[in-house]
């Protein structure tokens, strides 16, 4: 159990997200975590600035920032209880977390990006996915820890170029990668691969929107016809069974959960539907452009693609799902300065 004081509520959950490893339980000050993690972090700091000698803005740039964790576990037994000064760590070492047996082998694509490191981090502990293989585009022979610190600690192997994945040890792929290059990938993976594809490049059921806003040719349309839309809450049982997931995008997924409900329920008017969307800034994924610098997002808000997001046809394809008639909706996007929304 690791329990931390004198940080703020969003400094915790940023805290617990770094573990990446499984949370068993947490509530305002306490977080089950896995013994292995637990041993970097103790690890890390007791041979230099004992923790209850720290400032909270020292503990929060050691853990936050660097996210830097060691790898050699033999130093546990020194390790006691910390519960002294204005920050303090407590930890009881819980074993019942130590993982077994992976039924399941997955592979990330992508997983030097945003979305494909989260997965990673997700499914690193998870009692029942193993990863036996994560791609990248140009940082092939990287390990996952040079990339992304706080997934350091992982055992995972190096990632590989796709073009030079072996995919003989996978059963599933999470393809993670910019719409505009995921269906010629996914069309030339192993039919025997479930895959969950985070692009927007399958969502649109209808090929010719596709190609209308997102300003390109369907470059797999057959496999198109098979593909699941993964709004678990709307087709648990249809993406069960499906080989191929679209998963929704942000923006679809936070407006279909209350509105899909409601419509089926006939509660609200389908006609002037009006959706104020904001979103943090890692939504535009890690790639360097100029308009996501810290100057040009910080100290405001801003409202982009009016009218014209790429997002709009996705919601009004579940939303005339749901309401059996055709539904348009007007949609407006912002940027907060923030990293992200959903936590
Ligand atoms: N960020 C978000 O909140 C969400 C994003 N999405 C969608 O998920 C997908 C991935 O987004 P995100 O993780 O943010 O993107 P990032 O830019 O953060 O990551 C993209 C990943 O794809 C790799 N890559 C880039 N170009 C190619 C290529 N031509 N061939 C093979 N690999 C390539 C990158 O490798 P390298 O690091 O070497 O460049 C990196 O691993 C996008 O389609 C996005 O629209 C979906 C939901 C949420
Ligand atoms: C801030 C920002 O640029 N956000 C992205 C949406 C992010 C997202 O998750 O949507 P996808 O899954 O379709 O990528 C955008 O507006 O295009």
């Amino acid at each position: 159990m690791i329990q931390i004081c004198n940080l703020t509520r969003t400094q915790k959950q940023r805290w617990v997200r770094c573990l990446s490893c499984p949370i068993l339980s947490t509530n305002s000050n306490k977080s089950l975590v896995s013994k292995s993690y637990l041993l970097q972090i103790i690890k890390h700091q007791i041979p230099r600035t004992p923790i209850k000698k720290m400032s909270t803005a020292s503990f929060t740039s050691n853990f936050f920032g660097t996210g830097c964790f060691w790898k050699d576990e033999s130093r546990i037994s020194t390790v006691k209880k910390q519960n002294e000064g204005k920050v303090f760590v407590k930890c009881v070492v819980n074993t019942k977390t130590q993982k077994t047996e992976k039924a399941v082998r997955i592979g990330v694509l992508g997983a030097s990006g945003y979305t494909g490191s989260e997965i990673v981090r997700l499914l690193a502990c998870h009692p029942h996915f193993g990863i036996t293989l994560m791609s990248t585009d140009r940082k092939a022979g990287q390990s996952i820890g040079s990339v992304f610190p706080h997934l350091v600690t992982q055992d995972l192997p190096d990632m590989v170029a796709i073009k030079d994945a072996n995919f003989s040890d996978v059963d599933a792929v999470f393809c993670c990668l910019p719409h505009g290059t995921t269906q010629e990938i996914i069309k030339a993976l192993p039919r025997s691969l479930k895959i969950v594809d985070l692009s927007a490049d399958f969502r649109l059921r209808d090929i010719s929107e596709y190609e209308e806003w997102y300003g390109q040719a369907h470059r797999a349309p057959d496999l198109q016809k098979e593909v699941v839309y993964g709004l678990t809450e709307v087709l648990r049982e249809e993406i069960k069974s499906a080989r191929l997931v679209a998963n929704p995008g942000c923006y679809p997924t936070s407006i279909q959960l209350p509105l899909v409900p409601l419509i089926k329920a006939n509660l609200i008017e389908y006609r002037n539907i009006i959706i104020d969307a904001k979103s943090g800034v890692s939504g535009a994924g890690r790639g360097a452009k100029e308009a996501n610098l810290y100057t040009e997002i910080a100290e405001g808000i801003y409202s982009y693609g009016i009218t014209r997001h790429r997002h709009v046809p996705e919601i009004e394809q579940g939303l005339s799902d749901a309401a059996n008639s055709k539904i348009t909706v007007s949609f407006t996007p912002h940027l907060m300065p923030m990293i992200r929304g959903m936590q």
